[in-house]
């Protein structure tokens, strides 16, 4: 199957540094949309691996988390397309679960669920923990220069990192 995981904040909606923390600040980024709709339509399964400590920090509750999460469906299917999986960490960094980025637990979770092998999927992300749980399963790290994706990259990537301006390039990458 044709597998694609994306990071959620600064790679399919803005991030900020205040976290995204109601619906209202959940605000899609030009053409991500139209990507994820065009992927689905062109057989890609779209599945997401987002980090939420905002939950654990109690800045935002599930509910609106799953609020985010049915409003990223419902643009998705007005293109169209369709969105798989979502799988987040409600995790604090200090809790030491196995599914904070940069721990692969979300992807291997994806993996289960899709039953596939995760060798040279790509991981789409835009932080550096991103790409660090996409090497640590053998996925192929996909830097956006999106959100944080200009920090990450001035901080230097690994070599096999593929990097894209947007979503909407690795897209047409694929497609
Ligand atoms: O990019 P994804 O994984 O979809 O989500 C990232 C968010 O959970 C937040 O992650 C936080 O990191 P800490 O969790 O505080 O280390 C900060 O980077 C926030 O700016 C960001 O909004
Ligand atoms: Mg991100
Ligand atoms: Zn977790």
């Amino acid at each position: 199957m044709k597998l694609l995981i994306l990071d959620r904040d600064g790679v399919i909606n803005h991030d900020s540094d205040a976290y995204i923390k109601s619906l209202e600040e959940w605000i899609p980024i030009a053409g991500s949309i139209e990507a994820i709709a065009q992927l689905s339509k062109a057989g890609w399964t779209v599945a997401v691996a987002t980090n939420q400590s905002g939950i654990a920090r109690g800045y935002y509750s599930l509910d609106t988390l799953e609020a985010m999460h049915a409003r990223l469906r419902a643009l998705v299917a007005a293109e169209g397309g369709e969105v798989g999986h979502i799988v987040y960490c409600p995790h604090g960094p200090d809790e030491g679960c196995a599914c904070r980025k940069p721990k692969p637990g979300m992807l291997l979770a994806i993996a289960e669920q899709y039953r596939v092998a995760l060798d040279g999927i790509w991981f789409v992300g835009d932080s550096k923990g991103d790409l660090e749980a996409a090497l640590a399963v053998g996925a192929q790290p996909v830097l956006v220069k999106t959100g944080k994706g200009e920090k990450t990259l001035s901080k230097g990537v690994t070599q096999d990192t593929l990097i894209f301006d947007d979503l909407a390039a690795v897209a047409r990458a694929l497609i």
